[in-house]
């Protein structure tokens, strides 16, 4: 039995150690990956001066000394390489249209006036020199970093590269993770079956973390059928996740098929609840998450302890964006036991509201579709009204 905090040490060393694989994919199948590569701007944005507005362009103080106002010398708009501006006329302009040489301002359309002699003045008051006018670099300069390695890309970045024509990128190849659920009453056929409810939650929460799943299946509680399916699963994948089986009765002989099977245990049992008998073991680097069968528990051991190891596998950050809220309870835990608490967060004026949902514990399910967090409560840091605390949200997209 380990602390909270050595276990996700212990996980975090492992996931040093795994080799990172990247590949390249088109930038149409990059948001949901991990970037592999720092990605460097090609272009400055704008790449060129350029019009924020549809109206006219002109030197600002040829504009000044006319009385009259400017004769047009035809229009320009985005996608033409304007000539020079003659001196002493205005260009009509189209909103992202570079600046001719020898404009200084633009003014919108409809604060000039088309006077009856084809010029063009300003309606009211001349804007300023410089106005209407995005900068080359503004936003950007060519070489400037756009996205750094480990981003995990979304729309977002997929609109920067496509601006600077980047139709592919590296990314990091995704971790292979294996789900094996294994019991007696997982058998269609079993005198009192159960649903497999755990594989699909686990393979649900692992592919949002941009994991590739397969999912295997022992219905039963045969020792060697069990073996089997573990080693050719393992073999295939690079990471091994069991779901139950792994406490003390009779029939829990995942751990003991792993060590078979040659691997070594990590830690086995951790001193926390719901959850206390998660186990990670080792062979070569693969790794094996055994998480235990009751859906609360392997749920929590899976957001707290496997998802940062293929974060960080995956080249991404290990922690996921918590969010603070203010607590609306009181728990003390119980001496030498870290608790995670699925806790509901209520919008308030000065930013949430935590508080606690009734659960059954360990073999809760629904407690999670109520919650919108998970709150970790160490033994020295009871819970207490009006406390500010730290949650992890539950949704994927957190904030
Ligand atoms: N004598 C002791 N008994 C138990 C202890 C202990 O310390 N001493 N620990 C308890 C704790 S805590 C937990 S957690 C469970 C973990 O047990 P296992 O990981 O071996 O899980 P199982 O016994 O196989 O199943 C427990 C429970 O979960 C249901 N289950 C299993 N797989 C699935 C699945 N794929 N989908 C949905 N539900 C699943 C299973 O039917 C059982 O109800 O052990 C305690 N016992
Ligand atoms: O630790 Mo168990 O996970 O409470 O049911």
């Amino acid at each position: 039995m380990v602390a909270c905090d050595t276990a996700l040490r212990l996980i975090a060393e492992c996931a040093k150690s795994a080799p990172l694989q990247s590949m390249r994919v088109p930038l149409a199948e990059a948001a949901g990956r991990i970037a592999a590569e720092d990605v460097r701007a090609v272009t400055a944005r704008p790449e060129a001066d350029i019009s924020a507005m549809d109206g006219y362009a002109f030197d600002h103080a040829a504009m000044q000394a006319a009385p009259d106002g400017l004769p047009v010398a035809g229009q320009t708009a985005a996608g033409d390489m304007p000539l020079p501006l003659p001196a002493g006329q205005a260009l009509g302009i189209l909103t992202g249209a570079r600046i001719p040489q020898g404009a200084d301002c633009v003014m919108a359309k409809e604060r000039m006036r088309l006077t009856q002699a084809g010029c063009v003045t300003p309606a009211k008051m001349l804007a300023d020199q410089g106005a209407n006018i995005r900068r080359a670099g503004e936003e950007f300069s060519k070489g400037d970093i756009l996205l750094t390695r480990g981003t995990r890309l979304d729309w977002r970045h997929t609109a920067l590269l496509a601006c600077q024509g980047i139709t592919d990128i590296a990314v990091v190849r995704p971790v292979r993770v294996a789900v094996v659920s294994n019991g007696a009453e997982l058998a269609a056929d079993a005198s009192d079956a159960r649903a497999d409810s755990n594989s699909p939650m686990l393979a649900a929460l692992l592919r949002e973390t941009g994991a590739e799943v397969t999912l295997h299946s022992v219905p039963s509680d045969n020792e060697q059928k069990l073996s089997e399916t573990l080693a050719q699963a393992w073999a295939e994948a690079d990471v091994l996740v069991t779901t139950g089986g792994i406490s003390v009765g009779q029939t829990d002989n995942v751990l003991d098929a792993l060590s078979s099977l040659g691997a070594q245990t990590v830690f086995r049992g951790v001193t926390i609840r719901p959850g206390k008998p998660l186990t990670v073991m080792t062979k070569g680097n693969r790794k094996a998450f055994c998480l235990p069968g009751n859906p609360g528990a392997s749920a929590i051991c899976a957001l707290v302890f496997l998802l940062p190891y293929l974060r960080v596998v995956m080249g991404a950050s290990a922690s996921a964006p918590m969010v603070p809220g203010v607590a609306d309870f009181a728990f003390t835990p119980v001496a030498g036991t870290t608790h995670f608490i699925p806790v509901a967060c209520h919008p308030e004026p000065q930013g949430w509201r935590l508080s606690m949902l009734p659960t059954v514990g360990a073999s809760d399910i629904i407690v999670f579709s109520r919650a919108s967090a998970l709150l970790r409560v160490d033994p020295e840091a009871p819970v207490e009204p009006g406390q500010t605390r730290w949650v992890l949200p539950l949704q994927p997209t957190g904030i």
